[in-house]
């Protein structure tokens, strides 16, 4: 068994003279959720069609499920292309289950299957219709239900989110859970932060084609100082941790709204127990942790999130 379900090594992939994907290694491991994040692009689709075997990389190596990408892997992979591409005269139904035959399944389990997704997505009347009668959504859903049909050991799902209302974004968000709790890995690509902060196990941020970040979600919070809004005396930068200290405007009897930033790495929790180790007062202690959002910012810049 592959001690990772997915890695690449040093892989570039040029089209003429456009860079899309530069030297990039990275590995998720067995059963991981991972987000593979980064702006317009970046350089997302492009990777992920190579571990489909859509295209090849200039140079570098990639392993899939223990094995180069191909056919061979196909039984265990679901994907969700970023262009949904469907038969638009098929009916639902026959779309899962042709999908579901692609993939080594007969055509009894792939419709037993299918119709049960079809029922869990909201759609049991619209087996039959054909996708053309469908709204938007409601078609990729139809695809996302092919792509996990097979129950695949590595789902990969390119910009799943985009098109989909809130309701049906939760509903995403279940499905991928329910894929992880059955023991598959999960690799998604998303310019929507907060779909990867509630997600992810792990992470990648991608700009320009190059990785910027690997990690957890603490860690990419890490990367920036938490900030915490104090209702004190005195301004607290004496305390070991607070790098810096904002007054915001006097709260009566001598008392002060203060917005401290904290060294990068220090922990909110261990500035208050400082702060009440050093014997100083508190009436309001809240904090602020940078969303993945904030870190993406500060990593990629404004314009390389939507450049
Ligand atoms: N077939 C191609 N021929 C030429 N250039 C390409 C091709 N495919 C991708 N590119 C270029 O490679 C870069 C990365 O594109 P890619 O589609 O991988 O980005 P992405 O991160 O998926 O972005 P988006 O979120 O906009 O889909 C872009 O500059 C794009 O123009």
């Amino acid at each position: 068994m592959a001690d990772h379900a997915l890695r690449l090594t040093n892989v570039t992939k040029t089209f003429g003279d456009v860079t899309a994907v530069d030297d990039l290694s990275f590995a998720v491991g067995e059963g991981e959720v991972f987000g593979f994040l980064g702006g317009n692009g970046a350089g997302k689709t492009t990777s992920l069609r190579m571990v489909l075997d859509i295209i090849r990389p200039t140079s570098g190596s990639i392993s899939v499920l223990g094995r180069q990408p191909g056919r061979e892997n196909s039984a265990q992979l679901g994907f969700l292309p970023e262009e949904r591409g469907l038969y638009r005269a098929m009916t639902a139904i026959d779309t899962i289950v042709y999908f579901g035959r692609l993939k080594g399944m007969t055509a009894a389990d792939a419709r037993h299957a299918g119709l049960a997704l079809l029922d869990r997505f909201g759609l049991a009347a619209n087996a039959r219709s054909t996708l053309d009668k469908l709204s938007k959504g409601m078609a990729q859903k139809v695809q996302l239900a092919a792509a996990v049909v097979n129950r695949p050991r590595l789902l990969i799902l390119d910009e799943p989110f985009s098109g989909l209302d809130p309701v049906n974004q939760g509903l995403l968000e279940d499905e991928i859970k329910r894929a992880a709790a059955d023991g598959a890995t999960v690799v998604f690509s998303t310019h929507v932060m907060q779909h990867a902060e509630r997600l992810c196990e792990r992470l990648l941020l991608l700009a320009k084609g190059q990785k910027r970040f690997e990690g957890t979600v603490d860690d990419a919070r890490r990367l920036l100082p938490a900030q915490l809004t104090v209702v004190a005396q005195a301004p607290l930068t004496d305390i070991p941790g607070v790098a810096a200290a904002e007054e915001r405007g006097a709260a009566g009897d001598g008392w002060h709204e203060y917005r401290l930033t904290l060294a990068p790495g220090v922990e909110p929790g261990d500035v208050l127990d400082r702060v009440s180790g050093a014997g100083r007062r508190l009436r309001r202690f809240d904090e602020r942790q940078p969303s993945l959002h904030d870190v993406f910012l500060h990593i990629v810049g404004a314009q390389g999130a939507h450049s």
